[in-house]
């Protein structure tokens, strides 16, 4: 009964119609910023059949039955063995076939096994590099996809988780019930502020930030179904930067010196992305980037990167077989003094 009204929920996603208005607009900017690539970028976006999803297990409550499913079905764990920093505890299965299994129920009392994503939303997890007892706030958290893997990766000393949206607050707190016991929820603290307050609120609190940006998400944009809506998005679309730029300014405040912080986002827009992180750069001595180039040849395997125009960060380009992203990560450290 579940599976079926699962099934036909996806079936009908599947159907959804694109937003010729959001197509055109990208198209005219994407042809600019990524060249001959975006051909292969649009006929993924645009395809929903060619979509994958990740699978990343609840070490709170782990799949094994699930598990075995999985590898007899071919899906192999995402960059384990490869990467600088992955710890033991976070395992993510991803098959190169298109295909999700069905997201699971939340019922009161039951911690679910395992959490659907785009394997992208990993990277800045991972990038965060998280240890055992460090204070970590995650700015711009609902649903909470990236707040559940960074507790797969390690016990946060404090774990702050802020959403701004009232309603995807409530969201982000079932997610949290969902996904991790009731004594470790001792250390999550969730909040309801504007981002934009929190480094004025709580200065240098935090040994890691995460700002998983409000953006355009150009893959959801794609299958607006109301067109009116979608034409004042576009047009709201140049606002934020500002927002982004902000977010950010706030998160560095919130940071101790020689902490660090990771700045994402799941479009491609160059002016939400390479373009916000340079003007922190040059308004901001204190800030430095770090250097993803190691990251970026260990997660060849999995993702497909921009090859170019991306100085102070990583871009990962929808592609065959690879249907992941967009998603732009950049890391930035707090100097010491
Ligand atoms: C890209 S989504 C975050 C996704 C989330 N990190 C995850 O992995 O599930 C960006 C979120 O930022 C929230 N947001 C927008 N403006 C904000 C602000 N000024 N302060 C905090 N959150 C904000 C949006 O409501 C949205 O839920």
């Amino acid at each position: 009964m579940v599976l079926s009204r699962l099934k036909l929920q996806s079936e009908r996603k599947l159907t959804k119609q694109i937003c010729r208005v959001v197509l055109d607009h990208f198209e005219k900017q994407y042809v600019k910023e990524l060249g001959d690539s975006w051909i292969t970028i649009r006929d993924i976006l645009t395809s929903p059949s060619c979509w994958q999803h990740a699978i990343l297990f609840n070490r709170f409550n782990y799949p094994f039955e699930l598990e075995k499913d999985l590898q007899l079905k071919r899906y192999h764990t995402l960059l384990q063995g490869y990467f600088p920093y992955y710890p033991e505890s976070l395992t993510c299965y991803v098959s190169r076939i298109p295909g999700r299994i069905p997201s699971e129920r939340h019922q009161v009392g039951k911690l679910k096994r395992y959490y659907l994503l785009n394997a992208a939303s990993l990277l800045p997890v991972l990038a965060l590099e998280i240890q055992n007892g460090e204070r970590v706030l995650d700015m711009c958290a609902a649903p909470g996809g990236k707040s559940v893997a960074l507790l797969q990766c390690a016990y946060p000393g404090y774990f702050h988780c802020n959403e701004y949206d009232n309603l995807r607050s409530k969201w982000l707190k079932q997610t949290l019930e969902s996904f991790i016991p009731q004594p470790m929820m001792n250390i999550i603290k969730v909040s309801e502020l504007d981002g934009r307050e929190i480094g004025d609120l709580q200065p240098e609190m935090f040994d890691k930030v995460l700002v998983d940006a409000p953006c355009s998400n150009d893959r959801s944009w794609l299958f607006s179904s109301d067109t009116q809506k979608a034409s004042y998005r576009l047009n709201q679309r140049k606002e934020l930067p500002l927002v982004q730029l902000e977010l950010l300014r706030s998160a560095i405040k919130a940071l101790r010196p020689g902490g660090s912080l990771v700045y994402s986002t799941c479009t491609l827009s160059k002016a939400e992305n390479s373009e916000v992180i340079s003007q922190v750069l040059n308004s901001h001595s204190n800030i430095f980037p770090v250097d993803m180039k190691e990251m970026a040849s260990t997660a060849s395997h999995d993702f497909t990167f921009a090859p170019s125009g991306q100085e102070y960060g990583l871009l990962v380009l929808p592609d065959k077989g690879k249907a992941w992203g967009p998603m732009f990560v950049a890391k930035l450290k707090k100097s010491v003094s």
